[in-house]
């Protein structure tokens, strides 16, 4: 499980108390459950149009992050029961008052774990559409945290200014088990155009397989120290070592991802892990990136923002993907990744407490005070989202 925290207005506070959390979503994805929570330190009591007593914000707050595999959702269920996360939670005003909590949550995990929510902790998971939630969480992310978006090519990192007046349309493009692509041409106004189901999914089950490494972090590790061209086969593996540039193709240039396995005799023991690791980790980054680049230019969108947990911050990944981005757009299309990549479904689904009538006061003051605490949610300069790192 991890666990990361957001502070407002963006001062890192490792060992701040919770306060009391308002309230809670989840996004229970194929791989991974994304659970986000707000809490307020400030607050005084508030009784609501239904009569029944509750705690106002006073408007500081701080977003929290966790996540944990979904083959251990107890570890999950776990942890909503001793951060107390249920009793924080929602009733609806129209309905009669009851003990069942009701809480925003979105991913195909909302619907199949829905009776064991119930049964566990009295939850009622209140569905939310996947893409509705991914759009509403990108959406508030690009609108609200200085510094979400950032391009990075060549182990360079640079942060993104995004102009509100300018931000639609783009390509959103959630990299998860499986990787959803959305054009988003504004709040609540998208279409998912295209998908492709060689994924994250994809490389931690095929390198698992692969490598027997016993952790999806194991394998990004080896991935660090592999050396695809050990198995990848290169143009200049085809062409006697040279480029191949009546058609732009350099030497260096992946010709066919682990082709080099067919002629070289080899057994799969005979392959170092991190060579595999390395080799899978760009056929797939590649692949997307250029299935997204392919997109964009169906719809002529020149912005591609890249999400999901596959991601998780690896500066190779994104290289890749950029690269990818790069060189099949000429130039002309960019990558773009957000630091929060991985919970925007979870952040969407907690956006969409102020939709349907949940004691509306509360939360519209909620989210409010995020923005209103220096205007923007702080994030850290140096990019990745840990859990030691200054927010
Ligand atoms: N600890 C982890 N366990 C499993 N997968 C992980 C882990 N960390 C990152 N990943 C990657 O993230 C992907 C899941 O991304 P996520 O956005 O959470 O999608 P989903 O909603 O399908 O769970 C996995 O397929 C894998 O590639
Ligand atoms: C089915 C999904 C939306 C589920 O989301 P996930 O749990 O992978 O984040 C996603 O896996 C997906 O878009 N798969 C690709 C399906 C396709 O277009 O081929």
């Amino acid at each position: 499980m991890d666990i990361l925290e957001v502070g407002i207005p963006g001062k890192w506070e490792p060992n701040l108390p919770d306060g009391h959390i308002s309230h809670f979503a989840l996004d229970i994805g194929g791989s991974l459950i994304k659970l986000v929570y707000f809490s307020t330190n400030d607050e005084f009591d508030v009784v609501d149009k239904a009569g029944r007593l509750g705690k106002q914000s006073l408007g500081k707050g701080r977003f929290h992050f966790a996540n944990f595999e979904t083959s251990k959702i107890n570890d999950c269920l776990e942890f909503i029961q001793t951060k107390q996360l249920h009793l924080g939670g929602c009733q609806h005003l129209e309905a009669p008052p009851t003990d069942t909590t009701i809480i925003k949550a979105t991913g195909g995990g909302s619907y199949k774990y829905a009776d064991l929510f119930k049964e566990k902790l009295g939850i009622c998971l209140d569905k939310e559409d996947e893409m509705d939630c991914l759009v509403a969480g990108a959406n508030f992310l690009l609108k609200a945290v200085h510094q979400e978006a950032f391009t990075f090519m060549h182990g360079q990192k640079e942060f993104v200014n995004i102009d509100h007046n300018d931000l639609y349309p783009y390509l959103l493009v959630n990299i998860g088990s499986g990787v959803s692509m959305l054009k988003v041409d504004g709040e609540g106004k998208f279409e998912r155009v295209s998908g492709t189901n060689v994924g994250g999914g994809t490389f931690w089950g095929l390198g698992r397989l692969l490598t027997n490494c016993k952790s999806f972090d194991e394998l990004l590790e080896l991935s660090h120290k592999g050396n695809n061209r050990m198995i990848d086969m290169l143009v200049g593996d085809i062409y006697g070592g040279m480029d191949h540039s009546k058609v732009g193709l350099s030497s260096t240039t992946i010709a066919s991802s682990f082709g080099k396995a067919v002629s070289d005799n080899k057994e799969l023991a005979d392959y170092r892990p991190e060579d595999i690791s390395r080799s899978l980790l760009r056929m797939i980054s590649n692949n997307i990136g250029q299935i997204s680049y392919l997109n964009a230019l169906r719809f002529g969108l020149k912005r591609i923002f890249f999400g999901g947990f596959f991601i998780g911050g690896h500066t190779y990944t994104m290289d890749t993907i950029s690269v990818a981005v790069h060189f099949w757009s000429k130039g002309e299309a960019k990558a773009m990744f957000l630091r929060h990549e991985g919970f925007l479904g979870a952040l969407g689904a907690f956006m969409s407490y102020g939709k349907h009538g949940f004691d509306d006061l509360m939360f519209h003051q909620l989210i409010q005070s995020a923005f209103l605490a220096g205007d923007k949610i702080g994030s850290p300069t140096n990019g990745k989202l840990s859990e030691n790192e200054s927010i």
